[in-house]
């Protein structure tokens, strides 16, 4: 039996501001093993883009733990967790802030060299994942001169250049129409099992989350197994 790369232990967190306090996270748990696609869905508002926050390292819970392959985070250090972060997490967004000036190889590459990648691997690597998203083509061109699903596979790409143990994923296809939001989701499911990464992908979108290996529904701060249309 595997170990699990991503689990969420009751975790909480409420945004305190003038107005007022928002309980947000009231005892989430989730695990995540190798190869799984997970969807994530629920109302706008209901937080799950503040619980993808918090698997991702980049917000501190008040409470509960996260561990990634197993060791706990919620009392490492900044440094750690940042340094977990950049090696075992892949994010990826509705916009996906590509950088224009650019080409969609160096976009991937770029991530890779400030990991301490060497020029030489980084390029064969983006390369590799480039072919495995259908973008060999379009290597040299720049965000501009793609497609908007053809910049989504380039930021999936990016998102997987350090090979992450878990990639986290915010509406992914939101901005995409149906056929092209189709293509992207294939794109990063298949990537992400070849890779043995695990998704938890945040999605509106219903025909999306139904070809998820599984899906979570979020409500009133907590995940419950989804029960189907
Ligand atoms: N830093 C913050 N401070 C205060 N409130 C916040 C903060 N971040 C999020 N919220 C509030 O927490 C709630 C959950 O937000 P979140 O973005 O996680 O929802 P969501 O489910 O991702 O929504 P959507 O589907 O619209 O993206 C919202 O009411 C939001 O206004």
């Amino acid at each position: 039996m595997s170990e699990p790369v991503l689990e969420l232990r009751n975790i909480e967190r409420t945004y305190v501001t003038e107005a007022d306090e928002l309980h947000v996270l009231r005892g989430v748990n989730l695990v995540l093993m190798p190869g799984e696609i997970v969807g994530l869905v629920g109302p706008s508002g209901s937080g799950k883009s503040s619980l993808l926050h918090a698997a991702g390292l980049l917000e501190r819970p008040d409470s509960g733990e996260v561990l990634i392959g197993g060791v706990p985070t919620r009392d490492m250090p900044d440094r750690l967790r940042t340094a977990v972060r950049r090696r075992d997490i892949g994010f990826v967004y509705q916009f996906h802030h590509l950088l224009p000036e650019f080409d969609a190889r160096e976009n991937i590459v770029l991530p890779q060299l400030i990991a301490g990648v060497s020029q030489r691997r980084a390029v064969e690597r983006a390369d590799h994942l480039l072919a495995m998203l259908g973008l060999s083509e379009r290597a040299c061109h720049q965000p501009a001169q793609l497609s908007g699903g053809e910049q989504q596979r380039v930021a999936i790409a990016r998102a997987l250049a350090n090979s992450p143990r878990v990639l986290l994923a915010d509406e992914p296809t939101g901005n995409l129409d149906p056929a092209t939001s189709s293509t992207v989701f294939e794109a990063l499911r298949n990537t992400v099992r070849e890779q043995g990464a695990a998704a938890l992908v945040a999605t509106h979108n219903h025909d999306i989350a139904e070809r998820m290996d599984r899906v979570v529904t979020f409500a009133d701060g907590q995940l419950t197994a989804y029960t189907g249309p």
